[in-house]
Parts: structure tokens; sequence; C-alpha cells
């Protein structure tokens, strides 16, 4: 263990020092009760053997600071030549765990390092339980978030992210651009290729959608199904409109084969675009509606284009 040893007399300091070192520990000294609490702060050590009348601070008052500063438990015993029940139960209130009478026992000592070192065993196995937990946690809270087959936002993160969107937007008075996006004849292509397949296809699909919006703004998601949804914040009509093509030939360059499609050997998309900027009372639902209404008319006009909404938010 780490042991920070304290204590204003050097003749108690050398053999404490000596027989803790025989015992195996690693030691760090201190002779007053401001540096017990300023050693304590640089070296975290696993248990704290101080004297509890000491000059500068007193053995009491730097186990209370002790206790301020640490959020992890560590053990504290006080060294004392003489004390009564009162002491006892003073120390143990100001944060000590235990006392050690002077002149130190051997016996005494090596048996209370044991019991501290099972307690310094415990609370690294708890330290490191606690790490854990909150990894995991970290873990679970980004994997919500995220789509299970091709790792792209879900929709849960994209009705909150365009919730966000929208508010911000109507306070900066920046445009906002929703792309729908969907799988032509998807349907098709699993009943000839199998859903194993589909999900492969639906994969490559994601990442290609990936390549073609790169601001730290933008955002590509899975609406359902063989449906995704890009978002973009403050880009200018025609920018809107090539990447929208961009898209649209991204998924097409992908050349992956559709023999059942209608309209070409290949996987398509079609793609509908809705941008403006959200007046006041405008719901993020206005957008998704918007968009999908455009993705609609691409359907409707052959599929694998782009069509644009036409229509703008009504004035709030
Ligand atoms: N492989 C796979 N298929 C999915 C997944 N989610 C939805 N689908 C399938 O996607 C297909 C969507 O079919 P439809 O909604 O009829 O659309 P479509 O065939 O693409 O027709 P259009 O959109 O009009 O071109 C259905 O067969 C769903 O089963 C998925 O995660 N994996």
């Amino acid at each position: 263990m780490k042991v920070l040893l304290v204590d204003d007399s050097l003749v108690d300091r050398m053999i404490l020092e000596s027989f803790l070192q025989d015992l195996g520990h690693e030691l760090v000294i201190g002779e007053n009760g401001a540096q017990a609490v300023e050693l304590y702060k640089e070296h975290s050590p696993d248990l704290v053997i101080m004297d509890e009348v000491m000059p500068v601070m007193k053995g009491q008052d730097a186990a209370r600071k002790i206790r301020e500063i640490e959020d992890n438990w560590t053990p504290i015993i006080f060294l004392s030549a003489c004390f009564s029940a009162e002491d006892i139960a003073a120390g143990i209130e100001a944060g000590a765990d235990d006392y050690l009478a002077k002149p130190i026992d051997h016996k005494t000592l090596s048996a209370k390092m044991m019991a501290m070192q099972r307690i310094a065993t415990m609370r690294s196995k708890l330290i490191q339980i606690t790490r854990d937990y909150e990894e995991a946690n970290e873990h679970l809270k980004k994997l919500v978030d995220i789509d299970g087959l091709t790792g792209i936002a879900n929709r849960r993160y994209l009705d909150r992210y365009l919730a966000h969107e929208v508010a911000r937007c109507q306070r900066s008075a920046q445009s906002l651009t929703v792309i729908m996006c969907d799988v032509d004849h998807f349907k098709a292509y699993n009943d000839f290729y199998g859903h194993l397949q589909g999900d492969d296809c639906l994969k490559s699909v994601a990442n290609a959608l990936g390549t073609v919006s790169r601001r730290t703004t933008d955002l590509v998601a899975r609406y359902g199904g063989e449906e995704f949804a890009v978002m973009m914040v403050g880009v200018e009509q025609e920018d809107v409109r090539a990447i929208a093509e961009s898209i649209r030939s991204v998924v097409m360059d992908l050349a992956i084969p559709h023999a059942k499609s209608s309209i070409a050997d290949v996987v398509t998309l079609s793609v509908g675009v809705f941008v403006d900027v959200p007046k006041i009372g405008t719901t993020p639902s206005d957008f998704l509606k918007r968009a999908d209404a455009a993705l609609y008319q691409a359907k409707q006009s052959g599929r694998n284009r782009v069509h644009f909404s036409e229509d703008f938010l009504p004035e709030g």
C-alpha cells in the first residue's frame, strides 16, 4: 500500500517508517497536519497514519480537510500517546477510522495493517466497479442513439436533433434543410436477393450518405426501414441542390446490382428536399412532412431523382 505517515517526532517517524517498509509498504512522509493535507492531495495514498497532536495543524483538523477534498474514502489511523473515550469519539467524528497507541506495539500495527490492506483491496475493487459502471453507462447512452444495422444516428436521435435545430435556426434566422431519401423498389430487392443482402445494401447506402455530408452541423440518420434523412444548417439553396444531387448520384455510383428495379439495373435513391428558415411556432414535424411530401413527388415522377418542395412554412 502507499501509506502517508505524518508525525512531528523524528524518532517515532523513523521507527514507524522502517517497520512499515519492512512490511513492504511504500511511504510518503510528512511532519505536520498542513503537510499531511498537501501530501494527501499530491500522492493519493491508500492509508493515512497520522499523529493526533502536531504543530501547525493538528491531526483532527487535517483529517477534516482530507475528508473535504477526497471523494473516495481513504482510511485514517490516528497515533496518540494517551486517548480517552471522548478523544476517540472526537477523532472518529473528525474523519479518522481507528487509533493506535504510542509507543507503537508492532504486533498490533502489523495486524491493523493487514486489516487496512483488506479495506484497500475492497476499495480499489469498488473504484474499478464504479469506473466500469460509468463507462458502460456512457456506452449505453451512445447506443440508444445509434441504429443497430447501419451504425448511423437513429430516429430517436434525429427527432431530438431536429427539435434542437429548429429552435436554434429560428433564433438565429438560419435556414434548415431536411433531405428525405428512400431506396427505390427495395421490397423487390429484398424479395429477389434476400433480407441479409438487403441489410448489406442499407449499410452501403448509409456509408455513402455519410461521405456526402461532412460538416459537424450535418446529420445523417436512418429514418426507418429503407428511408434515410440528412439535415443541414445554414446552407445556401444552390449548394443544397448540389448536395441533394450528390446524395442521389453517390448511391447510384455504388453500382449495387438491382435486377428487379424498373428504372435502373443498380440500386437508386429518390430524394425529397425541404429548405426554409423556421418561423415562430414551426415544429420539427413541419419540416419532416414537407420533405416527405417532396420525396413522394420524386417517387411519383419516376424515382431516382431529386424533388425540391416549392412549399414554404406559413408565417407564425
Ligand atoms: N433487409 C432489410 N429490409 C428492410 C429493413 N427495413 C425495412 N425493410 C424492407 O424495405 C422494404 C420497403 O418496401 P416498400 O415500403 O414497399 O418500398 P419500396 O419497395 O422501396 O418501393 P418504393 O419506395 O415505392 O420504391 C420492405 O420490404 C421492408 O421489409 C431492414 O432493416 N433490412
